[in-house]
């Protein structure tokens, strides 16, 4: 069994569905006491940050995949992903009995955010930060839970895609990735899934329009992860909850990205 430490990152999707955090949060209690692995769980909110904003009748706005995030927005959506999303996801953990400590990416500098566009406001790019406090949450047996809020050297807070983030953090501590979603995988034309993807293969259906949206920031980010790790990332959907120690254990079960 790879001892690596395993960062599964959850989707939106799957914090508004009760049956995938049921699922998913059993798998992960059976598994913890079975083999022992580290686990790490990143999350987004897309879905959460767009209810919230259509209450609050603010606009949503995306450029290239990514939520175009002004000032008068990143309080709120931070309340949303660091707050809400990243609490419903600690009550999960603690309903199942494993204890779960809730952070950002700007705790103790676990993942560097810069801002990258003017044009997306308060939306940050991940880079690698320091392994120091995970490392220790870990051997101390919690379960780190972290949201894809960011903060800047000058103290900005940050709204980074949660797939990046995943990511970043991934080289940080040298962990294997899973990319959960509500999609099975990446799809073909046809709705069918594709089992194994390359960075070609990736571009090519990009270019012919079949991976879209969120898809190809989270393909990208599997791929960067794939070059940084040295080791292929899954993407794989919640609905396969009970076969994820399978996956952990080499076999797919999901689109497998590999260089
Ligand atoms: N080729 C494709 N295969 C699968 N999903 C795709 C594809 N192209 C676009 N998508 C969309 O990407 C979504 C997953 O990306 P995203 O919404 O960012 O997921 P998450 O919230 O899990 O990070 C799917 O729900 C689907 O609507
Ligand atoms: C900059 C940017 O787009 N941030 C994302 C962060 C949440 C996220 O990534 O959520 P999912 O994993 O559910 O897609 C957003 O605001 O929607």
């Amino acid at each position: 069994m790879n001892n690596n430490p395993l960062i599964i990152k959850l989707g939106g999707v799957l914090l508004d569905t009760k049956e995938a955090l049921s699922r998913l949060f059993t798998t992960l209690q059976t598994y913890r006491n079975k083999y022992h692995r580290s686990l790490i769980i990143v999350h987004g909110g897309g879905c959460l940050i767009d209810d919230l904003m259509n209450k609050l009748m603010l606009p949503i706005k995306k450029k290239n995949g990514f939520r175009v995030t002004p000032a008068n927005q990143i309080n709120i959506l931070t309340g949303a992903l660091a707050g809400t999303a990243n609490k419903i996801l600690l009550g999960w953990a603690k309903k199942h009995g494993i204890n779960a400590v809730g952070l950002c990416l700007g705790d103790a500098d676990l993942v560097n955010v810069v801002q990258f566009d003017p044009d997306l406001g308060y939306v940050g790019n991940a880079e690698p930060g320091s392994p120091s406090l995970i490392n220790t949450l870990l051997a101390a047996g919690y379960l780190p839970i972290i949201s894809s809020i960011g903060i800047t050297e000058k103290g900005d807070m940050m709204n980074v895609n949660a797939d990046q983030a995943a990511t970043a953090l991934a080289a940080t501590i040298g962990a294997d990735l899973v990319l959960l979603s509500d999609v099975s995988g990446i799809l073909d034309g046809k709705g069918q899934r594709i089992s194994e993807m390359t960075e070609a293969k990736a571009k090519k259906l990009i270019a012919d329009g079949i991976i879209t949206n969120g898809m190809i920031i989270k393909v990208n980010a599997a791929l960067e992860a794939v070059r940084t790790l040295g080791r292929p990332v899954d993407i794989a959907s919640w609905r396969y909850a009970e076969q994820l120690p399978i996956l952990f254990n080499g076999v797919s079960i999901g689109t497998r990205i590999s260089a």
